[in-house]
C-alpha cells in the first residue's frame, strides 16, 4: 500500500532526524534548508571541496541542485559525488533549467553518469532535455519553470531509468514517479506551488531526507510535499503566504491527513 509506505517514511525521518548534505543554489538555500527541518530532517548546506568528504560520511544522503552553476562548484559537485558512492550514499540530481544551457545539460549528464544510487527529480522540460531523445516529445527549456506538462515527459524519464539504472520524479500539476519496476502518479499539490521559487528544489530536497531512511524511489517526498502544498495553498491568499504556511503544514503533518488527501494510482508492475 503506497499511503502505509509513505507514513512510515514520514515517521523513520522524524525518528531518525537524517542529515542531509546539500550542494544547492543560491536562490533556495533558505527555503530548502526550512523544509528539511519542518520535515523533521536536519539539513547541511555545503560547498567546499575542503569538508565534502568528512560531511559525506556522516551525511545519510547528498543532493546536487545545479540551479546557479559555475564552474567552481562543478568539480566540487562531481568530487561530492564521489565520496557519497563510496559511502554508499544515495544521491538527488536536481537538473535546474537543465536544457536553457549547454553548462547545464552537459553538468546534469556527467553527474547523472557518475552517481551509483541515484534519483532525478525535474520539471517536463528538465527530464525531457536531460534524456535528450527525439521523439513525440520537445526538449522545451527557456529557464528553470517547465513549459511542458508533466505527462509529456514520461518517455523521457522511462529512457533515464533505462540509461542511468535510476528512479525519476517528474513534477507537475500531476508528478510521476517512474522506476525500472512500477510507475506511480500522485495527483495532489496546487496550482499556486509554481508560483513560489523553489518548490521543486524543496521537493528535491526533501527525496534526500527520504531516501537517507530507505525510502529511494522519490514518491514519499512528493506525496507529502503534495499534500503539504495543497492545504497551505488553500490556507494562503497568495504566494508569499504559501511560503511561509507551507513550513507549518509541513511540521504538523499526520498520518490521518495523509490518508484522507493522498490521490495516488499505480501502474504497478510493468
Ligand atoms: N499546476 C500544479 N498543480 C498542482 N501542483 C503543482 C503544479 N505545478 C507544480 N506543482 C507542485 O509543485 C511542486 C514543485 O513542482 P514544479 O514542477 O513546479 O518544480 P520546479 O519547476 O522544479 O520548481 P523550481 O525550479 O522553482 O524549484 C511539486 O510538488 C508539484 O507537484
Ligand atoms: C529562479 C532560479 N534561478 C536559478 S535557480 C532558481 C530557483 C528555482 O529553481
Ligand atoms: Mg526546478
Amino acid at each position: 500500500m503506497p499511503t502505509q509506505i509513505i507514513i512510515n517514511a514520514l515517521n523513520a525521518v522524524r525518528e531518525q532526524k537524517p542529515l542531509v548534505l546539500n550542494i544547492t543554489n543560491y536562490v533556495v538555500m533558505n527555503n530548502t534548508a526550512n523544509g528539511l527541518l519542518a520535515l523533521g530532517a536536519s539539513p547541511i548546506m555545503a560547498h567546499s571541496r575542503d569538508e565534502l568528504a568528512e560531511m559525506m560520511v556522516f551525511s545519510g544522503a547528498l543532493v546536487i541542485n545545479i540551479g546557479t552553476l559555475d564552474r567552481l562548484w562543478i568539480e566540487r559537485m562531481v568530487f561530492a559525488v564521489e565520496q557519497a558512492n563510496k559511502q554508499g550514499k544515495p544521491v538527488i540530481l536536481d537538473p535546474v533549467g537543465c536544457g536553457a544551457s549547454q553548462l547545464r545539460t552537459q553538468t546534469s549528464r556527467r553527474i547523472a553518469e557518475m552517481a551509483e544510487r541515484l534519483i532525478i527529480r525535474g520539471n517536463a522540460s528538465e527530464i525531457i532535455a536531460l534524456a535528450g531523445i527525439e521523439s513525440r516529445e520537445r526538449a522545451n527549456s527557456k529557464g528553470v519553470d517547465a513549459i511542458d506538462a508533466s505527462e509529456t515527459a514520461m518517455d523521457a524519464a522511462r529512457h533515464l531509468v533505462r540509461h542511468y539504472h535510476c528512479n525519476v520524479v517528474i513534477s507537475g500539476e500531476t508528478d510521476f514517479i517512474v522506476g525500472e519496476k512500477s510507475e506511480i502518479s500522485l495527483h495532489n499539490g496546487h496550482a499556486m506551488m509554481p508560483c513560489v521559487t523553489g518548490m521543486g528544489c524543496t521537493l528535491s530536497a526533501l527525496t534526500g531526507a527520504f531516501a537517507a531512511v530507505g525510502e529511494s524511489t522519490g514518491l514519499a517526498a512528493a506525496a507529502v510535499l503534495g499534500v503539504a502544498g495543497e492545504i497551505a495553498a488553500q490556507q494562503s491568499a497568495g504566494p508569499g503566504s504559501l511560503q511561509l504556511k507551507l513550513l507549518d503544514v509541513l511540521y504538523q503533518l499526520d498520518a490521518e491527513t495523509l490518508t484522507q488527501r493522498l490521490s495516488i494510482s499505480a501502474d504497478g508492475a510493468k
